[in-house]
This record gives C-alpha cells, sequence and structure tokens, in this order.
C-alpha cells in the first residue's frame, strides 16, 4: 500500500497526517514492513508486510496479537519501574512490588487481566503447537495418556488430542483457569495447584512452566511430575517445552537477545530464570531423573525430555 493510501485509510486526524511517514520508517527499520520503490516522493513509497507484520493480523488464525497485547499492559510493563526498589529490599518480584500480590494470585483475582494473559498464552499456544506435531511427531506416539501441567486454557492439550486420538488428555491448571471449560472424548480439564498433586499419566507436558520458578520450587514440580508418572521405565517421561540459553554462541545468535529479555521478564513478573543446558541437567538430577535427551526444534526454545 502506499502512504498516501495508507494515511486516507487511518482512522486519524488530518494535522497527523505528516507524522504517519516516521512511524512507518522506523517500523520499517524494524522490520515490521518493507519498502518496495525509492522515491523522492514519500507519499509515493509502497509498504509491504513482512512476516513480523503478518503474525499481527487481525485475520490470521496464527496472530500473536493477544500475546503483544497482554506484554504491553501496564499491569505487566509497571513493575519494570520498580526494579531499582525491588534490588534494594527482600521483595520476591518488582510484580509483587507493584500490585501486592504474586502474578498468579493477582491474575486469580483480576478476571480481566486473568482472560488476557490466558488469551495470550493461547495465540502463541496456536503458533507453536501444529509446529511441534509437524516436527516432533515421535514425542508422542504411542502414549496411551498426558497431563500437560500448568496447561492453562488447554490450546496445546486441544491439538494434541485431535492429532493422537488415543491419547488421553488432561489440562491441569490453576481452578481460576479451568474452572468451566469444556472438554471432549479424550480431553479433560482438571482444576488444582502442581505443588500438592498433579494426575496420574503415562506422559506429562511442562510448557512454559518451570522459567516462571526458582531452582528450588522447579525441584518440587519435578518431584510432583516423577510420583504421577504411570510408567516408571524408559516408557515414562516429562516433556518440558523451554528455552536452553547458549553460552557458547554468546552474540552471533540473534535470538540471544530475546532469550536474554525473556529472562528479564521472569526476573521482574515472577521467580524465574531461563536456563543454560547445564542448569537444566542439575534440575533434571536434582529432581531424581536419569536421563534426558534436548532437541532444540522450536527456535528459540528446545524439547528436553526426561526419563525418571
Ligand atoms: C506461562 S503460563 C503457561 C501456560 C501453558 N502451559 C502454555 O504454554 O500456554 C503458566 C501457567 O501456570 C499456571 N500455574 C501457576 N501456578 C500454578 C500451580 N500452582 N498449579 C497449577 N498451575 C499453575 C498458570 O495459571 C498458567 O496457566
Ligand atoms: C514467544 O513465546 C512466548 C513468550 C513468552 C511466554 C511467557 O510469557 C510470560 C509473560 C508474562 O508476563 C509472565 C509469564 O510468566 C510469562 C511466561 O511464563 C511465559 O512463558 C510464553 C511464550
Amino acid at each position: 500500500m502506499s502512504l498516501s493510501k495508507l494515511i486516507s485509510s487511518l482512522p486519524i486526524h488530518p494535522s497527523k497526517s505528516p507524522y504517519i511517514y516516521r512511524l512507518m520508517r522506523i517500523m520499517t527499520h524494524s522490520g515490521f514492513f518493507s519498502q518496495q520503490s525509492v522515491t523522492d516522493n514519500e507519499l509515493e513509497i509502497e509498504y509491504m508486510l513482512t512476516d513480523a507484520s503478518r503474525l499481527l493480523l487481525k485475520g490470521n488464525p496464527m496472530s500473536v496479537t493477544p500475546f503483544v497485547q497482554a506484554m504491553l499492559d501496564p499491569v505487566l510493563t509497571n513493575p519494570w519501574h520498580q526494579m531499582s526498589t525491588w534490588l534494594k529490599n527482600e521483595d520476591s518480584s518488582a510484580f509483587e512490588i507493584t500490585h501486592g500480590r504474586y502474578f498468579w494470585d493477582y491474575a486469580a483475582h483480576d478476571p480481566i487481566f486473568n482472560r488476557l494473559f490466558n488469551e495470550s498464552m493461547a495465540s502463541d499456544a496456536r503458533l507453536v503447537s501444529d509446529l511441534l506435531i509437524d516436527k516432533c511427531k515421535g514425542v508422542f506416539d504411542g502414549l496411551e495418556s498426558l497431563v500437560d501441567v500448568a496447561g492453562g486454557t488447554g490450546t496445546m492439550a486441544k491439538t494434541l488430542s485431535k492429532s493422537f486420538p488415543q491419547m488421553e488428555c488432561i489440562v491441569f491448571d490453576l481452578p481460576h483457569v479451568v474452572d468451566g471449560l469444556q472438554g471432549s472424548h479424550n480431553l479433560s480439564y482438571v482444576g488444582g495447584d502442581m505443588f500438592q498433586e498433579i494426575p496420574q499419566a503415562h506422559a506429562i507436558l511442562l510448557k512454559w512452566i518451570l522459567h516462571d520458578w526458582n531452582d528450588e520450587q522447579c525441584v518440587k514440580i519435578l518431584k510432583k511430575c516423577k510420583e504421577s508418572l504411570k510408567n516408571k521405565g524408559k516408557d515414562g517421561k516429562v516433556i518440558i517445552i523451554e528455552m536452553v540459553l547458549d553460552n557458547e554462541k554468546e552474540n552471533v545468535n540473534e535470538s540471544v537477545e530475546t532469550q536474554l529479555f525473556f529472562d528479564m521478564l521472569m526476573m521482574i513478573l515472577v521467580v524465574g530464570k531461563e536456563r543454560n543446558k547445564r542448569e537444566w541437567i542439575n534440575l533434571i538430577s536434582s529432581a531424581g531423573f536419569t536421563d534426558y535427551k534436548i532437541t532444540p526444534i522450536l527456535g528459540l526454545r528446545s524439547i528436553i525430555e526426561i526419563y525418571p
């Protein structure tokens, strides 16, 4: 679309028209648009969508707009301003200083934020789930049952239950997340606390969970998972989807910056962290698991299968 057409399509006051070129210039520089032709007349410049902006289109079923909207909500941005206060006192997170509650407790008490956050996680799960099944079918092949621990509103489990109709899937999360959600013939929802008890299954999925917690809490969660595995041999496993920070590549990989910002997000909002391979192996063995396999397959993220 040309700049002149763009300006006439936007619901803006005519006095603001000259500013659109400057907004488009920085968004083009950041990779959200590309420019077709070089011209001296700004109004003739033609902009095209890029892969990044396609992920933000309203009609795109893979849209991650809900994720971006949640991350830009003041509930999540205000805590960043409390980092220096947090560094000077004993509070567990800058989120707690800002809102007076832990992250998950806040979500339980604010239904609007709860919906916004759950929808943001669901949009990410929609993006990843097809890719996961496409590239890593073998990880789930032959499993009789699986619990998606802290599985949110069940987007990932729904895709798994459709792709593996013989597998019984349970979505386990806090009651305020799963109450009232409808399952299907091989998908059910269970409300509870993963630090107390996890439903039994042949495999357990932990997607974006352990990075929310400190090492001690992760070991507790993993031990609870181990207790809930029906098969204690090689056939039983916990499937972890998380980032594995790569110390060796340092700044060569442009994903490193994103990974390190996620580490900051986990520091500010919750009590978690992103971990490197050595830190993952420490957690896995401290929880009593004897073997592991790491497959770096989903861009920023890896699949870490661990065996009792
Ligand atoms: C970052 S979200 C990940 C959701 C989902 N696994 C995904 O990848 O889309 C973390 C989830 O942990 C859940 N959670 C937090 N504390 C929990 C607890 N004690 N027991 C069960 N679930 C919990 C939250 O409600 C939230 O749905
Ligand atoms: C791109 O894929 C993802 C990125 C981030 C997350 C994610 O995001 C948040 C955001 C928060 O404000 C708090 C959180 O605890 C989390 C997560 O735990 C998390 O995984 C998911 C997918």
